[in-house]
C-alpha cells in the first residue's frame, strides 16, 4: 500500500471533529495551543497532531508492516502473543472478540515492545520476526525515540495542566522500568459484508495505556461521539497524526481526561475494496505503578475523585495487571461466555 494513491475519504459521509493541534507550537510552549489540546484531551479524548515530524519514520513501519505481513502466516506464528496476557509479538486475524457474544475480529498485527527496541539486540520481553530484527535499528527504533518524545511532551502538558508536580505522569512511564509501552502495525482485509453491528474490525474499545499515536491513510477509525449513540468516522488527514487518551491517564487524573471509545469498520466508499494498515504507537506506564488516581498530587485531581462515587478510580490493579487482564480476556481462547468480554473491559463503563 504504501506509494499508492489511494481513492479518496467519501465527502459526503459525517465526520467527528477533532481538533488540529499543531505539535511545534505545543513544544514552543504556546498557551493558546496547549489550552486547545486541553480541551481536545478532556472532551472527546482524541485530537489531530500536525507538525509532528515523524513522516518519514512513519513511512518505513509501513514498509516493515507489509513485510511481516508477507511472511507465510506458520512463520508468524513462531511469534504469537499466546494467550496469558502478554501483548508483544504477532497477533492472528480471528483471535480476539469484537463484541459480548464473541464475534471474531478480522485484523492482523504485531507489537514490538519499547523495552525490546531500546535494549536491543538484548531481548528484554521476547524476539520478533526477521523482517523486524533487520529493521530494528534502520526503522522501528527511530520511529520509537520519535513516538516517545511526543508522547512525553504531551504527557508533561497535561501534567502541568493537572495541576501535577513535574514528573508525576512522566516518570510513572519510566524508561528504566519494564513496562507495556509497544509500536503497533495493523493490517485489515478488505470485506464485502456492509457496516452492521457485528461488522467491526477491531471492537469498540478504550485504549489499554496512557497515550496513543495514530497513524493510517485509509478511514475505518469511528469514535462514539460522547454523550450520544452516533459512531463518526475520523477521517485520515495527510501527515496529521490521530492521538487519543487512553485509560491509564483517565485513572491518574480521576476521569478528568477522557480515554474515549472507538472501534474500526471497513473503510468507507470506494477505500473499502483495500487493504487497511495503520501504525500505532501506544505508551503505556510501566508494569509496577499502581493504578489509581493521583489525588495527593493535585487538588484538581482530589476534587475530581471527591465527585465520584468512593473508589472509583482505585482500580487495585497495577498498570501491568490492568493490561494482562485486558488482553487476556479479549482473546477467544479464553473465552467462557459473556462474561470474558465484560472482564476485558476499561474505563469505558466508568464515564459517561
Ligand atoms: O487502526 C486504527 O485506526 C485504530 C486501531 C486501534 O484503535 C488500536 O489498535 O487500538
Ligand atoms: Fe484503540
Amino acid at each position: 500500500m504504501p506509494g499508492l494513491t489511494l481513492p479518496p475519504f467519501p465527502d459526503n459521509i459525517p465526520t467527528a471533529p477533532l481538533l488540529i493541534i499543531d505539535y511545534s507550537l505545543i513544544r514552543q510552549g504556546h498557551e493558546g495551543e496547549i489550552n486547545r489540546m486541553w480541551k481536545a484531551a478532556t472532551e472527546l479524548g482524541f485530537w489531530y497532531l500536525k507538525n509532528h515530524g515523524t513522516d518519514a519514520e512513519v513511512n518505513r513501519m509501513f514498509d516493515v508492516g507489509a513485510e511481516t505481513a508477507r511472511l507465510p502466516l506458520e512463520e508468524k506464528m513462531q511469534y504469537e502473543q499466546g494467550d496469558t496476557g502478554a501483548s508483544f509479538g504477532y497477533k492472528a486475524a480471528g483471535t480476539i472478540a469484537v463484541d459480548e457474544k464473541g464475534t471474531r475480529d478480522t485484523v492482523e498485527f504485531f507489537n514490538v515492545s519499547q523495552d525490546d527496541a531500546l535494549a536491543w539486540p538484548v531481548p528484554i520481553h521476547r524476539t520478533y520476526f526477521p523482517t523486524v530484527n533487520t529493521r530494528m535499528e534502520s526503522s522501528i527504533l527511530p520511529f520509537v525515540r520519535k513516538s516517545i518524545d511526543i508522547n512525553f511532551k504531551l504527557m508533561s502538558v497535561l501534567e502541568s495542566k493537572l495541576g501535577l508536580p513535574r514528573g508525576a505522569l512522566t516518570a510513572r512511564h519510566s524508561l528504566q522500568q519494564r513496562g507495556g509501552s509497544e509500536a503497533r502495525c495493523i493490517r485489515s482485509q478488505p470485506r464485502s459484508d456492509p457496516l452492521n453491528e457485528t461488522s467491526a474490525a477491531i471492537g469498540a474499545h478504550t485504549d489499554f495505556g496512557s497515550l496513543t499515536i495514530l497513524h493510517n491513510r485509509l478511514g475505518g477509525l469511528q469514535v462514539l461521539m460522547p454523550g450520544s449513540e452516533k459512531w463518526l468516522y475520523v477521517k485520515p488527514l495527510p501527515g496529521h497524526a490521530i492521538c487519543n487518551v487512553g485509560d491509564t491517564l483517565t485513572v491518574f487524573s480521576a476521569g478528568i481526561l477522557r480515554s474515549n471509545l472507538h472501534r474500526v469498520v471497513p473503510p468507507p466508499g470506494d477505500q473499502s475494496c483495500l487493504e487497511r494498515w495503520s501504525v500505532v504507537y501506544f505508551t503505556r506506564p510501566a508494569y509496577n505503578v499502581p493504578l489509581k488516581a493521583l489525588t495527593e498530587e493535585s487538588f484538581l485531581i482530589a476534587e475530581a475523585a471527591s465527585k465520584a462515587p468512593a473508589g472509583k478510580y482505585n482500580t487495585g490493579e497495577t498498570a501491568g495487571e490492568w493490561v494482562s487482564r485486558r488482553i487476556k480476556y479479549h482473546r477467544l481462547k479464553n473465552r467462557t461466555g459473556p462474561e470474558s468480554w465484560r472482564a476485558n473491559r476499561g474505563v469505558e463503563e466508568m464515564q459517561s
